[in-house]
């Protein structure tokens, strides 16, 4: 049975529930549960916090978890990413007080306050700034104003958290997150649940296909296939199949779905009819 750490709480956690019910596993029914076993598919979830997750994959004791890109490198453990997820993006990064530092040389002799001390601490170290870091576990924002620290690091998505705290972003990101599945760095490719972790992959990456892309169909006159195709290359080439109005031919292609609006007009234009887009439930590339 393959063992799988899914966060628990906070904002990983709905995400990858929902995606894990796509991809056709069972998830728990209550935010309680710690543990579900879903026979069918020989798999076990274990509920976990987030933050411990790196180290529970990283022990050996779980063979695969979902966690967030920060907090992977943050946790300093033996796991890498295997797979990107899109959700739960943010941006990690400093932020003061308007007037006080503008730029990391200026971090010299403060402290700066965060959740994420084993990031902060390697950062500065290898810009060569001598700060004091101090670890909170969360609403850091309000560390400047309450005096204990003069800069923040901190995940910041829209900003909106900064704002209302009166703070502002100082310097360039020190990195970009997203949900990732991670892995034991050094697993065995030979070990027994290499085969159903590739399928866990798989299915993950179908869902991560299935969200992204539609699945066109249109009608075309032979003479500007080529220039049609051009339009809607696929994946791998577009299936094409005649019609029984002789001079036209039938094709269909998947497209990403934030340009498809655009590729339709394009096709009609080149005078494709009855251009259709379905939606894609589930794939195996
Ligand atoms: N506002 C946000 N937008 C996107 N991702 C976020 C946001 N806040 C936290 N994350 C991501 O969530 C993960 C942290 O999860 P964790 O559960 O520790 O914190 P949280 O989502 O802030 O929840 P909590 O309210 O329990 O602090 C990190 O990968 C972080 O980048
Ligand atoms: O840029 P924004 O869209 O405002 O999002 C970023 C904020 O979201 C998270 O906080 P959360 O609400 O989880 O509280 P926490 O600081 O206690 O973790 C994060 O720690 C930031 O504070
Ligand atoms: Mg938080």
């Amino acid at each position: 049975m393959l063992r799988i750490a899914v966060p628990n709480k906070g904002s990983l956690s709905g995400p990858a529930g929902e995606m894990l019910h796509e991809a056709g596993y069972q998830q728990r029914k209550a935010s309680k549960e710690l543990v579900l076993v879903d026979p069918e598919n020989e798999v076990e979830f274990f509920y976990l916090r987030p933050r411990d997750i790196a180290i529970y994959v990283s022990s050996g004791k779980l063979d695969i978890g979902i966690t967030g890109r920060d907090l992977l490198l943050d946790s300093g453990a033996n796991a890498e990413e295997v797979l990107p997820l899109g959700f739960a993006r943010s941006t990690f990064r400093y932020a003061a007080k308007p007037g006080t530092v503008d730029a990391l040389d200026g971090f010299a002799g403060l402290t700066v306050a965060t959740s994420y001390e084993g990031i902060v601490a390697k950062h500065l170290a290898d810009q060569g700034i001598d700060a004091s870091v101090v670890h909170l576990d969360g609403a850091v924002e309000t560390a400047i104003e309450l005096g204990v620290a003069q800069v923040i690091a901190d995940v910041v998505e829209t900003g909106t958290s900064l704002r209302n705290a009166g703070l502002e972003i100082v310097g360039e990101p020190i990195l970009h997150s997203e949900a990732v599945v991670i892995r034991r760095t050094g697993a065995d490719p030979e070990a027994p649940e290499t085969a159903k972790v590739e399928q866990f992959l798989r299915r993950l990456q179908g869902v991560l296909v299935a969200r992204s892309y539609v699945m066109m169909d249109y009608d075309i006159r032979a003479e500007h296939l080529e220039r049609a195709v051009a339009l809607t290359p696929g994946l791998e080439s577009p299936t094409i199949s005649p019609l029984h109005d002789q001079g036209w031919v039938a094709v269909r292609s998947m497209v990403r779905t934030k340009e498809a609006q655009r590729i339709m007009d394009d096709l009609y234009e080149l005078g494709a009819r009855a251009i259709l887009t379905t939606g894609i439930h589930a794939c195996r590339l």
